[in-house]
C-alpha cells in the first residue's frame, strides 16, 4: 500500500463505535504504555486491517532505517547536512557526542546548584524565541504542578515591547539573571530585546557581565553581542531548535526548578527514546500516533489536529507542537526535491474545559472540505490531582472523558426526534440537534504531571513527527520556508527607519507609508 492508496481503502472502514463490535480485543490492541504515560488509540476511525497495512506501509518506506539512522547520527539533515541527536541529550544514541553532552549537563548541574544557594536572583529573564522559547515556557507551566520556581521565571520572546516590558516590569534589576537563549545568535527578536534589558541592567549600574549568560551555538556571535565568554553554554548544530529543550536551552528550568527535576525530564524522554527505538511497529507509540495521524490526513482528508490537554498547566502544550509539528512537517517539497503529497495539518487547540466552551461546537457539528467534519483530536489528561482540588479534579476528568465519547457516538436524528416529539418545528429543528458522531480522538493519559512524564510526552510528539516525516518523504529539521519574510522585514525595517520606501507592491508601499 502506498501514501496513494489510503484514500480508496478508507472509504470501507467501519464507523468506530463499530469497530468496538467487530474487534474484541480492539481496546488491548490499541491501549498502549510507556511509564506514567498511556495512549488509548481505541477510538480513532482505523480498523486493525487499516493498521496492519499502514504498519506494512512504514516498512516498505524504511521507518526502521531511518530510525537506525537517527539514533546513529548519521546526517540525516541532509539540506543542512547534519545529524540529528537530540535523544544523545538524553543519553540514547549519538555515542560520539556523548562525552560533550555529559560535561555540558554536569556545567548546567553545578551552575544552576550554585545560583539557587546563593540566594543572588529573585527573578530570572529568559528571552528566546521559537525553539528557544516554547518548550521552556511550556514546561516551566508543567514543572508548577509539582515544583515551585526559585528564583521565579519570566519569557521574553516578541518582538513587541509589550513582552520585554512584561517581563522586567516590577523586577529589581540588581537581582535578577538574564539568559538569552539563541541557538543561531542572530535572530532579530532576540537580540533586541536583549539590548533593551541590557539598557535596563546597566541603567540600574548593574555589569552585563554579572547579569547575563547565553545558550547559543554560535559562541561568536555571542561574544560579538558582548556576553562575557565565560557566561556561555554551548550546544551544538546537531540539536535543531524545536527540539532543543534538553540541551542548555533547559538552563533558566534547572536553575528555576532544580537540576534534579531537569534530570528527571531528561530521564523520561530518555525512557521514551529507548521505547520507540526497541519496540517493535505494532506496539510503539510514537510510530502507532504517526500512522494514525497519516491516516487522518491521507485518508480520511482532515486539514488539521486539534490538541486539548485538559490540564492547564499542559494549556501551552498546542503552541510548543505548532512549532514541532508545522516548522518540522509544513513542507511540499520532499528530501529529494519532488513534490509533496499532503503533508503536516494545522495544530490548533487550547486547554479543556475552556474549548468546550469556544470551538468544541465546530467539533461535534462543523463541516469542512472533503466530506469528513470537525477535525481529529488528541485529548491529554493527568490522573493525578495535583491541586488538592478533588471536586474540580473529577470535573475536569468527567469532561474529558465525556467529549471523546460523544465525538464518537454523535446523537443520531432519530433519538433527537424522539426527545423533541413536541415540537412542531421538528423537521427543521431535528438535523440541527444531530450530532454525526464518528470523529476520531486519541486520548492520552499521564498518571502524574511529573517532570518524567512531561519528558515522555514532548519525547513522544517529536519522534511522532519524525516518523510522519520519514511517510511523507520531508527532511523534518530544516525550515527554508521561515526566510524569506525575515530578509524583507529586515529591508522594511531599514526603510522604516530611513523612511524611504524601496520596490515594494503597492499594499506594501502604502503600509509602510502609513507607519512612518
Ligand atoms: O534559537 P534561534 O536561533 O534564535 O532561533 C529561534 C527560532 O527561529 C527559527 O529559526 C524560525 O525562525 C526556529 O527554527 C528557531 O527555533
Amino acid at each position: 500500500m502506498t501514501l496513494d492508496d489510503l484514500k480508496s481503502r478508507a472509504v470501507s472502514t467501519p464507523s468506530i463505535a463499530s469497530l468496538f463490535d467487530d474487534e474484541p480485543d480492539r481496546l488491548d490492541r490499541m491501549c498502549h504504555r510507556v511509564g506514567p504515560l498511556r495512549a488509548d488509540f481505541s477510538k480513532q476511525h482505523v480498523s486493525a486491517d487499516d493498521l496492519e497495512a499502514l504498519i506494512a506501509m512504514a516498512d516498505t518506506l524504511d521507518v526502521p532505517g531511518w530510525q537506525q539512522r537517527l539514533f546513529a547520527g548519521d546526517p540525516i539533515n541532509q539540506s543542512e547536512k547534519r545529524a540529528v541527536l537530540h535523544t544523545a541529550l538524553r543519553g540514547v544514541g549519538g555515542k560520539a557526542v556523548a562525552d560533550d553532552v555529559a560535561a555540558m549537563r554536569a556545567r548546567m548541574g553545578r551552575f544552576a546548584t550554585d545560583i539557587r544557594s546563593s540566594n543572588r536572583f529573585d527573578d530570572i529573564v529568559h528571552i528566546g524565541i521559537g525553539g528557544s522559547d516554547l518548550g521552556p515556557r511550556l514546561v516551566a507551566d508543567a514543572f508548577a504542578a509539582t515544583l515551585t520556581a526559585s528564583p521565579r521565571l519570566h519569557f521574553a520572546n516578541n518582538v513587541d515591547g509589550a513582552s520585554v516590558n512584561d517581563a522586567i516590569r516590577g523586577l529589581d534589576p540588581k537581582r535578577t539573571l538574564v539568559i538569552v537563549v539563541s541557538k543561531s545568535f542572530g535572530t532579530q527578536e532576540t537580540k533586541m530585546n536583549a539590548e533593551s534589558v541590557r539598557d535596563w541592567l546597566t541603567a540600574a549600574g548593574c555589569s552585563a557581565a554579572d547579569h547575563v549568560l547565553a545558550v547559543s551555538a554560535n559562541r561568536d556571535r555571542a561574544i560579538d553581542f558582548g556576553i562575557d565568554p565565560d557566561n556561555i553554554f554551548d550546544f551544538w548544530d546537531w540539536v535543531g531548535g524545536r527540539y532543543s529543550i534538553w540541551s542548555a536551552v533547559g538552563l533558566s528550568l534547572a536553575i528555576a526548578y532544580g537540576p534534579d527535576a531537569f534530570g528527571e525530564m531528561l530521564d523520561g524522554a530518555g525512557a521514551m527514546d529507548r521505547h520507540f527505538r526497541d519496540t517493535p511497529m505494532a506496539e510503539n507509540i510514537p510510530v502507532l500516533m504517526a500512522l494514525i495521524g497519516v491516516w487522518n490526513r491521507n485518508a480520511h482528508g482532515y486539514d488539521s489536529l486539534a490538541v486539548i490537554p485538559y490540564a492547564r498547566r499542559l494549556r501551552k502544550l498546542a503552541a510548543f507542537l505548532q512549532q514541532l509539528e508545522m516548522e518540522s512537517n509544513g513542507k511540499g517539497a520532499t528530501r529529494d526535491g519532488g513534490q509533496a503529497g499532503l503533508t503536516c495539518p494545522v495544530i490548533w487547540g487550547d486547554e479543556g474545559t475552556n474549548g468546550q466552551h469556544a470551538f468544541f461546537q465546530w467539533l461535534h457539528q462543523g463541516t469542512s472540505h472533503g466530506g469528513n467534519g470537525g477535525a481529529p483530536v488528541d485529548f491529554v489528561a493527568v490522573l493525578k490531582d495535583h491541586e488538592d482540588r478533588p471536586d474540580h479534579h473529577l470535573a475536569l476528568l468527567a469532561n474529558c472523558f465525556a467529549q471523546s465519547e460523544a465525538l464518537m457516538l454523535g446523537k443520531g436524528e432519530a433519538v433527537v426526534r424522539q426527545e423533541n416529539a413536541d415540537r412542531e418545528d421538528i423537521d427543521s429543528l431535528a438535523p440541527q440537534k444531530t450530532f454525526p458522531g464518528n470523529r476520531p480522538s486519541t486520548t492520552l493519559t499521564l498518571d502524574a504531571l511529573t517532570p518524567s512524564a512531561i519528558g515522555h510526552l514532548i519525547a513522544l510528539y517529536e519522534h511522532k513527527t519524525f516518523v510522519q516525516g520519514v511517510i511523507w518523504g520531508l527532511n523534518s529539521f530544516d525550515q527554508w520556508g521561515v526566510e524569506l519574510g525575515k530578509v524583507l522585514a529586515e529591508t522594511i525595517l531599514s526603510e522604516l527607519e530611513s523612511g524611504e520606501a524601496g520596490q515594494h507592491d503597492p499594499s506594501t508601499i502604502a503600509l509602510i507609508r502609513m507607519a512612518r
